[in-house]
């Protein structure tokens, strides 16, 4: 493989042992140069039973790392796998519990809880915390009583922001390895006034703990909770397991937390032979993790670490390169006085220009920036330019990036509108709802049900020819399904009337119906977990479909063998659950896919998704002050403005009260430090926004969203400033 390392890149490549940091710019080629030097020690200096471990954060990256080094290995003439092993934190953690399984604390066969089934149990749990401590929940409460406004923000209080705070924090209690039962004691007799919010948090992770433990269940931060415990209590164990690896690599650095970096450090063992790589402006998962960007930079800092810089980087073009480099130095300035420093001063350089892969140089200045007057028109502008650069030249990439889901649904439908096409970054929620299959199967269950007849031909039939919809519409008018499907005279062409048997449709409808009739005979004949498959294979599922389809068959199967009594209606009813179980599997699939942009369509994705990806054109959008928050009285989303004003931010005040009891740290400013956090954390999202164009890109905002005043970001005001005045000059040239 032709691979010609740059500035930088080289010196990593020369690393032979010990503890090093590569803090690298975007676009540097951090996975290619990790990759490149796994090969080289693999074939240089590892002995045969040893292996290169690489932990990284995401499951995306992992099928790209083990190409990558499997394309290099098979250069040299080795086997593709040889020697490494590349795991993110959870799998990681799982390995070592299986090494050592008489020490499970739970059971041998312990079984992981999916992650829509967690939250399911602890919503039950926050409803039945909050019946018997109704009058505490609403002390939590600053609107008047007996309001419409009360009832309504009590209703989402107890139902979605309630359960998602109980169930972040109890996350984070177990990544802090807090066990349930000594914490809610902790809480109880500490002199916390009575109604504090971690109280709630602690009571019903006790309760969690001891439904887990009785089900036999662990779930993915119990699974780094008992890794490190396991290797901490017993160093045998851990000598153990560090000496199967001579090397340890860490990608995405920026992202870690303190717990995996103690289990790097257990397991880099006495040799230490630790690589960190990362890039921690592109730290952007902090808000909703226990990741920490000052983890890495603290690393970068400490004795006896060599730091070598990456920081030329091919991706973008000189002035997108000078845009993304302004930004580091405004936000060095604009924040020297405060307490934050979001982007640290690194700057993007460009490769020389005899580089094989040099830069691209676009003919004029690519960067533009507008502030609409309000949301409509400048979603309207974006999908509409979006897609003419997508159309327009089919070898350049183009996305929208923005900063949430609901914004990408309302440019997607602005593009479906304008007969253009879209796909969505990272995104399975096509697949997951194996929409035709569980509309049959509904159907099935229940065939006298009109609707489920109709359903059956919107989804499958009707798709395709609308037509099909409208002829059962009028025939269902005055006939029963029954009537359709099983006529006491047997499904006869005969028992429609002329005036729909002289219809062109008509012949189709009938062949449809046939099918149905095919459908509901299996359905009697057939055991559920057969029925998916046959259902599938008739109606010509294939590919990612396929294979969910079959996961659905699994599923039922495994069902039936807890339960052989069951029917397909009793089944049918755990579907919620099962869709649970296969969401995960069908984002697996994705993920080990990979995602590619095509070119004649335009990719949207949030801003954070975006990251690790390139286009050639990009659009950020919806850059106002409450997306993008600057100052102390910007809206904050995270904060609930129908609770106390000292836990407006209940995750910051819970952890600044558990802060409190362990280490009697009183901190007064919770959420001023978290708001502090996310304005830090919203500079780094757009500089990676920024930083995944190649060419073109154009930032825009808005000041009216319906009948909501908005303003523009400060930063995309001081961006503006910057785009105008390059854009005047490079004119005046
Ligand atoms: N020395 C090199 N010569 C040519 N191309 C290179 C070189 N190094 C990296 N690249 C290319 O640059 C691109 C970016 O590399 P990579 O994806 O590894 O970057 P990254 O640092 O992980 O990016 P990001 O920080 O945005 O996630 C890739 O297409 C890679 O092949």
């Amino acid at each position: 493989m032709d691979f010609k390392p740059r500035p930088g890149q080289k010196e990593v490549l020369e690393y032979q042992n010990g503890q090093l940091a590569v803090p690298a710019v975007p676009g540097a080629g951090k996975t290619t140069v990790l990759a490149h030097l796994a090969a080289e020690l693999i074939d240089t200096k590892l002995k045969n039973d040893q292996k290169i471990l690489i932990v990284t954060y995401m499951n995306s990256a992992v099928a790209n790392f083990r190409k990558r080094i499997g394309d290099f290995l098979a250069a040299k003439g080795l086997p593709r796998s040889r020697g490494y092993s590349v795991k993110t934190l959870h799998s990681l953690a799982l390995g070592i519990i299986k090494e050592k399984p008489e020490a499970r604390l739970i059971n041998q066969e312990f079984e992981l809880i999916e992650s829509g089934k967690r939250y399911r149990w602890i919503k039950d749990l926050c409803r039945k915390w909050a019946g018997e401590n109704n009058e505490l929940l609403k002390q939590f409460f600053n609107l008047e009583k007996n309001s419409y406004r009360f009832d309504k923000y009590l209703k989402k209080w107890e139902e979605e922001d309630f359960p998602a705070f109980v169930a972040s924090m109890i996350s984070y209690f177990k990544l802090k390895l807090l066990e349930g039962e000594e914490l809610k004691n902790m809480v109880k007799y500490s002199n916390l006034k009575s109604a504090n919010i971690l109280t709630p948090a602690a009571e019903i992770f006790s309760e969690y703990e001891f439904r887990m433990a009785q089900a036999g269940l662990l779930d993915f931060d119990d699974l780094v909770q008992q890794s490190l415990k396991l290797l901490k209590e017993d160093n045998e164990f851990a000598e153990r397991i560090a000496a199967q690896y001579a090397y340890v690599f860490e990608d995405e650095a920026q992202d870690s937390n303190q717990a995996q970096e103690e289990m790097l450090y257990l397991l880099a063992g006495e040799e230490n032979n630790l690589v960190r790589v990362g890039d921690s402006n592109q730290a952007i998962t902090g808000t909703f993790t226990l990741s920490d960007p000052d983890i890495f930079r603290s690393y970068c800092k400490k004795e006896g670490v060599r730091v070598e810089t990456m920081a030329v980087s091919s991706r973008s073009s000189q002035d997108i390169i000078d845009l993304a480099n302004y930004l580091v130095d405004w936000s060095q300035e604009e924040f020297s006085d405060r307490e934050i420093d979001p982007l640290e001063a690194k700057y993007i350089k460009a490769a020389a220009v005899d580089d094989p892969a040099p830069n691209p140089q676009p003919k004029d200045y690519r960067i533009g920036s507008k502030a609409f007057k309000d949301w409509k028109t400048e979603k309207k502008f974006i999908a509409k330019q979006a897609l003419r650069k997508a159309e327009e030249n089919n070898k350049e990439t183009t996305a929208v990036l923005m900063p949430t889901g609901w914004q990408l649904e309302e440019i997607a439908r602005e593009i479906n509108k304008l007969g253009g096409e879209f796909q969505i970054a990272g995104s399975s929620s096509k697949d997951v709802f194996l929409t035709e299959l569980e509309v049959i199967l509904k159907f099935l269950t229940s065939p006298a049900a009109s609707d489920n007849l109709k359903l059956v031909f919107i989804e499958i039939f009707g798709k395709e020819k609308p037509e099909l919809n409208q002829i059962l519409e009028e025939i269902l008018e005055d006939n029963q399904n029954h009537e359709i499907i099983f006529p006491l005279s047997g499904l006869n062409r005969d028992n429609f009337d002329l005036e729909f048997r002289k219809r062109e449709i008509f012949e189709e409808f009938f062949k449809s119906l046939t099918q149905i009739q095919g459908w509901l005979e299996a359905s009697m004949e057939l055991p559920p977990d057969e029925l998916v498959l046959f259902l599938a294979e008739r109606i010509g599922l294939t590919g990612k479909k396929l294979a969910l389809a079959q996961n659905l068959a699994l599923e039922f199967g495994r069902l039936l063998n807890e339960n052989p009594a069951w029917r397909l209606d009793q089944l049918t009813a755990e579907l919620p659950e099962i869709r649970d179980r296969i969401k995960q599997f069908a984002e697996t699939l994705t993920e080990m896919e990979g995602f590619e942009s095509k070119p004649d369509q335009v990719t949207l994705s949030t801003l954070h998704k975006a990251k690790g990806m390139e286009w050639d054109t990009v659009f950020i959008g919806s850059l106002t002050s409450s997306h993008f928050q600057h100052d102390n009285d910007d809206y904050f989303m995270g904060e609930k403005f129908y609770l106390n004003e000292e836990i407006k931010n209940p995750k910051a005040s819970a952890r600044a009260e558990l802060e409190y009891i362990l280490n009697e740290k009183k901190e007064r400013n919770a959420d001023y430090k978290a708001r502090q956090k996310l304005i830090a954390e919203r500079v780094r999202l757009l500089y990676v926004g920024i930083t995944r164009a190649r060419r073109n890109l154009f930032l825009s905002t808005h000041k009216k969203h319906g009948k909501w005043e908005k303003d523009p970001a400060f930063i995309f005001s001081s961006l503006k400033k910057f785009i105008d005045e390059k854009k005047s000059s490079s004119r005046k040239e």
